[in-house]
């Protein structure tokens, strides 16, 4: 059983779904500090926190932690490069909580701008200040929104129905993708410039600290608004301080340096302030909760990563890549026919992807050996080979072939003493998406890897695949998706399918004895 360790209050269907799968042995405890629980349960695998700091003390108390998923979205409360060098991925659980921060966004806005703290203390104390309270309405507004990811795109869409005027700025933000989400695209003195409102939300790290500045702050119209439902660090609060009173302008604050009791430093300047409550609502803890359960049983037993954010994917490799080195692998693994004793991998690595080379082999061998994961080296990976027997070669890459970046992986195992079977898969990324472009032979695939896949390859002739897809809808089963090409010789052809849920063994056996296949596979990815 793994141990998850859960030292905060998260919703119990994290603690629910856990003990359902059955693998792990969950200690859930909000009532003692992190640090004393790391030392208690010193042999934890998984941690599972909301807001709590996760120093390299408390990382280093749990020798056996391979894994920390952060119920939420910012994670600069974790020292992700100190996990990092001891082999700990760190999750996160993106847009989980984002819909709970757009809604007090509204509410701070409306807030404000009717006066409703102010207004309810001067009441509650037998007052009736009615002219003190002259409010102001936000229909019609223009509304700056800095971090257009998860948040920004909700705080936009829920603000839609005041009639506003939005403009984003993000450095991965298109102008067309702006105006699909209802948002003029503009460079960020812009928006410090043209709006009467300027709500955060990027993440706070190296590249973001204290970037809401002097010079920023000192192009808002007078009268206007800053919303901070981010982090601290990101705003300057010595220089808004500077500018406030002169201009005028409103601050209104969930986020400090600390997330504790304590006189807060921006008491003198916030004209509202919550404790850190962006997320603080039932259903973004259950979504976050129920998240971060089901990334841990996704990550344990189909290696699902997506979520890791303190992968050092080398510098100018996108990300997509390093998934696709991993698939592609999975893809000849599953085809080899799970754990047949490997004797030779080769690979190359075309266009760009040359240089890198080292960090592409990692993720291969992880996808053909269950006990080898992504976290270690590229020495890992040949002295693990060479413990395994395996034989490793990387070609050299031949740019007149025009594949632009692509990596084929071929991998041959042992069918008995004198024979050996070589399976070889290529793929490149096209638009963001993983595609498998060929298979042993048969080429110009375009195939996406994911979800579940089934693949016969038989002697060509009419009516099989009807066949195949007759089988599949007596067991419940739908294609998805689809190729079927012949080699070039004519005379055999491959049907790869995406199908809905689960191919069971037994239907794809029945499916290759009907048509006769010369092979057949499912691969889960
Ligand atoms: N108050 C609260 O309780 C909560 C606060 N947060 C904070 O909000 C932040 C954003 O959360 P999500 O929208 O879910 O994350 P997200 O990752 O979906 O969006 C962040 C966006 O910021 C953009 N960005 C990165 N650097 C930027 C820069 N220099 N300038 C402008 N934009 C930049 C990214 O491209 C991305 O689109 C989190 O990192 C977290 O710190 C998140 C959830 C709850
Ligand atoms: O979990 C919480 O209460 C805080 C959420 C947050 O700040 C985040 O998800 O980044």
């Amino acid at each position: 059983m793994k141990k998850v360790l859960i030292p905060t209050k998260l919703d119990a269907v994290a603690r629910e779904t856990l003990n359902a799968n059955g693998s792990y042995e969950v200690v859930q405890d909000d009532s003692q500090e992190l640090a004393t629980l790391a030392s208690q349960h010193s042999d934890t695998y998984a941690l599972i926190v909301r807001s709590e700091k996760v120093t390299a003390e408390i990382i280093d108390a749990m020798p056996t932690l391979k894994v920390i998923i952060r119920a939420g979205a910012g994670y600069n409360t974790i020292d992700i490069k100190h996990a990092r060098s001891k082999g700990v991925d760190v999750m996160n659980t993106p847009g989980a909580n984002a819909n709970a921060v757009a809604e007090e966004v509204v509410a701070l806005m409306l807030a404000d701008a009717r006066h409703v703290v102010a207004a309810d203390a001067s009441t509650r104390a037998g007052k009736w200040e009615k002219k003190n309270f002259m409010g102001k309405e936000v229909t019609g507004k223009t509304i700056g929104i800095v971090g257009f990811g998860a948040i920004g795109q909700l705080v936009a869409k829920r603000l839609s129905g005041f009639d506003v005027k939005i403009l984003a700025y993000d450095p991965f933000l298109s102008d067309e993708r702006a105006r699909d989400l209802g948002a003029e695209s503009v460079e960020l003195t812009d928006i410090f410039a043209k709006c009467d409102y300027v709500s955060l939300h990027m993440p706070e790290n190296d590249d973001t600290r204290g970037i809401i500045n002097k010079s920023l702050i000192a192009r808002m119209k007078n009268g206007a608004t800053i919303i901070n439902c981010a982090r601290a660090g990101i705003l300057n609060e010595n220089d808004l301080r500077e500018l406030k009173a002169d201009k005028g302008l409103r601050f209104l604050n969930d986020v400090y340096p600390k997330d504790e009791a304590a006189d807060q430093t921006v008491t003198d300047i916030a004209d509202i302030m919550l404790p850190h409550l962006g997320a603080s609502t039932v259903e973004a803890n259950f979504n976050a909760a129920k998240r971060s359960a089901t990334q841990l049983i996704g990550y344990d037993e189909k290696g699902i990563a997506s979520y890791v954010v303190n992968r050092d994917v080398p510098m100018g490799l996108d990300r997509a890549y390093s998934e696709l080195a991993y698939a592609l692998a999975h893809t000849c693994r599953g085809i080899a026919g799970g754990n047949k004793q490997m004797k030779l991998i080769e690979t190359s690595f075309y266009g760009d992807l040359a240089r890198f080379g080292d960090w592409l082999l990692v993720q291969i061998v992880a996808a053909l050996s269950d006990d080898f994961d992504r976290t270690q080296g590229y020495d890992a990976a040949l002295e693990y080979l060479k413990e395994m027997g395996v034989e490793y070669f990387n070609r050299e890459t031949d740019t007149s072939k025009g594949y632009g970046n692509a990596i084929t992986v071929d991998v041959t195992t042992s069918v008995d003493a004198a024979h050996f079977k070589r399976v070889s898969v290529r793929g490149t990324v096209a638009e963001g998406n993983m595609m498998i472009s060929r298979i042993n032979d048969f080429d110009k695939l375009y195939f996406e890897p994911s979800g579940t896949a089934v693949l016969f390859i038989y002697k060509d002739r009419p009516g099989v695949i009807g066949q195949i897809g007759h089988t599949l809808a007596e067991a419940g089963i739908n294609i998805d998706d689809m190729r079927n090409p012949h080699d070039p010789s004519g005379v055999d052809s491959l049907a790869l399918m995406r199908i809905t849920g689960k191919a069971d063994c037994d239907v794809v056996e029945k499916i290759a004895q009907q048509i006769e296949a010369l092979h057949a596979s499912c691969i889960s990815y």
